[in-house]
């Protein structure tokens, strides 16, 4: 398909309640939007970047400078171009994953809408639903961190995901284990805030059968999670170090992780993801679906990942009010622990304008 036009739009969506992580804590959502219209008809991406270059090195003003100035007119320029020639007809700038996958899914759900195929059937689910888990943010006591914690058991999350740091890593993952018991599932995400000499403090979090460790060490630190990994029982899951099925593959060969935690802006991309998970797969690597906070339409298609066949691990696929009083798509509602896994043409939920327009700071209408 010939796009005509490219529309970014930059919305601004306040968080339920803080969210505090090892590199910060966030209150609103900062995002960027992007339209693709073609003769067809449109097709909706979202790119994950932070607002600060704090996850990874991308952000939202850099995404939305690339999209502009290189990557938009890049794809303009191709003509006919089919969603799975967008990314490799942007390879020659480096970089910029998130920003490319943002494009990519924009015309890939362009092109499954005017298919009348749905993400799900085009990535090759084999569920109806998926099992969630949910991310909960560094508090300031143990007391709010297990009310938090019993509230998201009480709504029927399957599985908790603490975020740590040092300093907030054995105590609170002792106290949740001593409150609600050995049989909740229970990890922890460190965003790369620890260095191997924190071996021994990592490996006190052994007794406490967590499913893993999240990127506890630097996202280039490969040799030294393979380190950690011969040092911890814990299972070592690397994030932010899994950039493409290329660097999953390296890192598996390498001995650095067990578990992937899949995200489709990180890779460059919902076909990207999928090789990740194919390799994973090939690996005998089990992998879950990672969380940008994202609005209804990455959180689409995200559910609709996350039923593929080698996710096996409840992912960060949360119902919408974990972070927003109001989506701007119709709300995922969890339902026993579950997410049902969009079934209509493309991502099968696109945004609803009046919402979108209450969130909505700018746009700009790059095209004839
Ligand atoms: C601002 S935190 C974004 C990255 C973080 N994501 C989550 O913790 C899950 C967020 C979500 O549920 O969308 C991670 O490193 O896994
Ligand atoms: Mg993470």
């Amino acid at each position: 398909m010939k796009p005509s036009g490219v529309e970014l739009l930059r919305v601004r969506m306040p968080l339920v309640a803080p969210f505090r992580t090892s590199f910060g804590t966030q209150n609103v959502r900062e995002l960027l939007l992007v339209r693709v219209v073609t003769p067809n008809g449109e097709g909706w991406g979202e790119c994950v970047t932070m607002g600060g270059p704090l996850y990874s090195s991308e952000y939202v003003d850099g995404a939305e400078h690339v999209l502009r100035n290189f990557l938009v007119p890049a794809l303009m320029e191709a003509g006919e171009v089919t969603a799975s020639q967008v990314v490799p007809r942007l390879a020659r700038f480096k970089g910029h994953r998130m920003a490319k996958a943002a494009l990519e899914m924009a015309v890939l759900d362009a092109e499954l809408r005017a298919h009348d195929l749905s993400f799900a059937a085009a990535l090759g689910s084999t569920r109806d639903s998926v099992p969630c888990g949910v991310s909960v943010g560094i508090m300031d006591s143990v007391p709010q961190l297990l009310d938090v914690v019993g509230g998201y058991l009480d709504a029927g999350y399957v599985r908790i995901k603490l975020k740590i740091e040092p300093g907030w890593d054995v105590e609170p993952v002792r106290a949740v284990r001593e409150r609600f018991g050995d049989d909740v599932l229970l990890q922890v995400d460190a965003n790369t805030a620890y260095t191997l000499s924190d071996v021994s403090q990592l490996a006190r979090l052994d007794p406490f059968e967590l499913l893993l460790i999240e990127q506890p060490l630097d996202e280039e630190d490969l040799l030294g999670h393979a380190e950690l990994a011969r040092r911890i029982r814990t299972p070592v899951c690397l994030d932010e170090s899994i950039v493409s099925a290329r660097s999953a593959a390296d890192a598996i060969t390498l001995g650095a992780c067990r578990i992937v935690n899949i995200k489709p802006g990180r890779v460059g991309g919902y076909l990207e993801a999928r090789r990740v998970h194919d390799v994973c797969a090939a690996h005998g690597i089990p992998v879950w679906c990672g969380g940008m906070i994202e609005t209804g339409l990455g959180r689409a298609a995200n559910v609709a990942l996350a039923s593929l066949p080698g996710f096996t691990l409840p992912g960060d696929t949360s119902a919408s009010d974990r972070f927003y009083r109001t989506d701007i798509t119709e709300p995922f509602v969890l339902k026993d622990g579950h997410l049902p896994v969009p079934q209509g043409p493309g991502l099968g939920v696109t945004p609803i304008p009046d919402l979108l327009a209450e969130v909505t700071t700018s746009t700009v209408w790059l095209g004839s």
